[in-house]
């Protein structure tokens, strides 16, 4: 396993999109041994619960629970410090809730913190536009004027502003969020499909190789792994094809 390889691998983040621990974990038995991230999303979360979390995190995984908390602030604080105390890598919340609300993500952080240094302390970053969100759907059906980009941009200004530290968009946005935040500024990409692979319900999307070049700090790929014949293969494929940006 070269550097390239690790660093590639690292950014590749594998949504673990499964109604249960037992189907989640054939999956992990056939990624076995490659040093991924792993997203924990609501279809397994709410089946599998902080065990599942746990778990990931024993076998040496990182992990990102994508919870997308959209909530009071007051709300979001106490999830945000449940969701610190499991020991995750990254969590998110959704921008739409606005400053304060982001504020009080990180102060939910800070307080588990406080309460067990031996905590470490997780990625905080706030989805923009989903990336199944198109312009059509966002001027007609969401109410929200101006392009996709200008409201992605939008939210990555806010959040930065609120001091988390980065954003979930689209792969397509990444360059544009990098301009306008800066490159230390975390984007966390999914909508990925290598090219010839199911859209799905994905509108905003891009290759592996294309995000990779695009500046995305992370990509994340669900259904192009989990429904490959060979989800092995199809992931070391990926990885591949990063290493190739
Ligand atoms: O804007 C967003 C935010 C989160 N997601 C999640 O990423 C994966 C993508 O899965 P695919 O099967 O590769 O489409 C999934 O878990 C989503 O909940 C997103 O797609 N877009």
């Amino acid at each position: 396993m070269n550097e390239r390889y690790t660093e590639m691998a690292g950014r590749l983040i594998v949504a673990l999109d499964y109604p249960d621990a037992d189907q989640a974990s054939a999956l992990l038995q056939q990624l076995e041994g490659i040093p991924c991230y792993m997203k924990v999303g609501m279809q397994l979360y709410y089946a599998a619960g902080p065990a599942f979390v746990r778990d990931l995190k024993t076998r040496g995984y990182k992990v990102f629970l994508d919870l997308k908390m959209h909530d009071i602030p007051n709300t979001v604080k106490g999830g945000a410090e449940s969701i610190t105390r499991l020991g995750v890598d990254m969590f998110n919340v959704h921008a739409a809730g606005g400053k304060d609300m982001m504020e009080a993500a990180l102060q939910g952080v800070d307080k588990a913190l406080q309460s067990d240094p031996s905590l470490s302390k997780p990625l905080v970053i706030a989805v923009t536009q989903l990336t199944s969100t198109g312009q059509e759907m966002l001027n007609r059906e969401i109410g929200i004027p101006g392009t996709v980009k200008d409201a992605v941009i939008r939210y990555a200004k806010l959040t930065q502003a609120a001091g988390l530290d980065g954003v979930v968009a689209s792969a397509q946005e990444s360059g544009d969020i990098a301009a306008a935040c800066g490159s230390e500024f975390v984007t966390v990409t999914p909508g990925i499909r290598p090219a010839g692979s199911d859209q799905g319900d994905q509108k905003r999307v891009l290759t592996p190789g294309n995000a990779i070049r695009n500046g995305s700090s992370y990509i994340v790929v669900g259904r192009p792994i989990t429904m490959a014949e060979k989800p092995r293969e199809a992931a070391e494929q990926i990885i591949k094809e990063m290493m190739g940006a």
